[in-house]
């Protein structure tokens, strides 16, 4: 398989499900352009591996507009856009409107004005991919994270009105997980909770994004789809 010279943008690749896809992709021989907000060991890591790392913090229209910039500076081309950042907060007293602000800015906000806004970089390349990372919590909502499900619904509907307005020359698809990997301070009962709403079970951890990254990376004839990677949830 021959992998174009254009980059593959990746959002939020400093830790976890990002960092780990951005090595896959490197080592499928893409070339990546990665954003980080926190200086963090996976940065300096894709650095040392040859990915491009560049700051940028989503949580405004401001610093979206900036990193988009700087962003151009870096590149005149890429072969795809990977929507990965994310922030996943709760309703906290006091704290509603700003974390949900936050997480429109993040899942909704900036996945919108980077596609809109570096669209162009894509015309280059075929194929040409554009993948935002959802949840599959949108499929019946969350009463513990109704911001977050909200913002990720919004996501949602961003694939399905840039699939038809990009197609032919770039596909946009989504990706629905449900729990991936578990944060360092999930204590056992929550752990054995989440496990339990599952068919299958199972912490699968973050290579099952990869392969559905390189599922929808490969595949000429998928659009407008966000494909459910949830355990088999909605058959438990
Ligand atoms: N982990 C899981 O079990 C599940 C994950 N998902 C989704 O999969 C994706 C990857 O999950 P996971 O790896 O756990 O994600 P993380 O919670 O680790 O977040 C990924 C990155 O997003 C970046 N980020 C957060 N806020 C901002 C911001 N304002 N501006 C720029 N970057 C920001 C962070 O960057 P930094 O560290 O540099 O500050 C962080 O490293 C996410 O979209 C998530 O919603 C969906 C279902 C389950
Ligand atoms: N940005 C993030 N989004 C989500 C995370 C996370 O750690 N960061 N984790 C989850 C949970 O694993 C959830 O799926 C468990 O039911 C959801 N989103």
């Amino acid at each position: 398989m021959t992998t174009s010279s254009a980059p593959i943008l990746i959002t939020g690749a400093g830790q976890r499900v990002g960092l780990h896809c951005t090595q896959r992709l490197l080592e499928d021989g893409h070339r990546v352009i990665f954003t980080y907000r926190s200086e963090r060991p996976g940065v300096q890591a894709l650095r040392d591996l040859g990915a491009i790392g560049v700051f940028a913090d989503f949580s405004s229209e401001a610093t979206i507009l900036a990193f988009i910039t700087e962003l151009k500076t870096r590149t005149d081309s890429l072969r795809a856009i990977i929507h990965n950042a994310s922030e996943w907060l709760e309703e906290t007293p006091g704290g509603e409107a700003e974390a949900f602000t936050r997480m429109v800015n993040i899942h909704m906000l900036a996945p919108y004005l980077i596609n809109l806004h570096c669209a162009e970089l894509l015309q280059h390349s075929n194929p040409a991919d554009i993948i935002h990372i959802s949840d599959d919590v949108t499929r019946k909502g969350s009463s513990k994270h109704i911001g977050y499900c909200a913002s990720k619904a919004g996501l949602d509907s961003l694939t399905l009105s840039f699939a038809a307005r990009y197609a032919p020359a770039i596909k946009v698809n989504g990706i629905a997980p449900a729990l991936l990997l578990f944060n360092p301070d999930d204590d056992a009962a929550y752990r054995a909770k989440a496990l339990a709403k599952s068919a299958l079970g199972i912490e699968p951890g973050s290579d099952v994004i990869y392969q559905s990254l390189r599922y929808l990376l490969d595949n000429p004839y998928v659009t407008g789809t966000t494909l459910t990677v949830n355990g088999g949830r909605h058959v438990k």
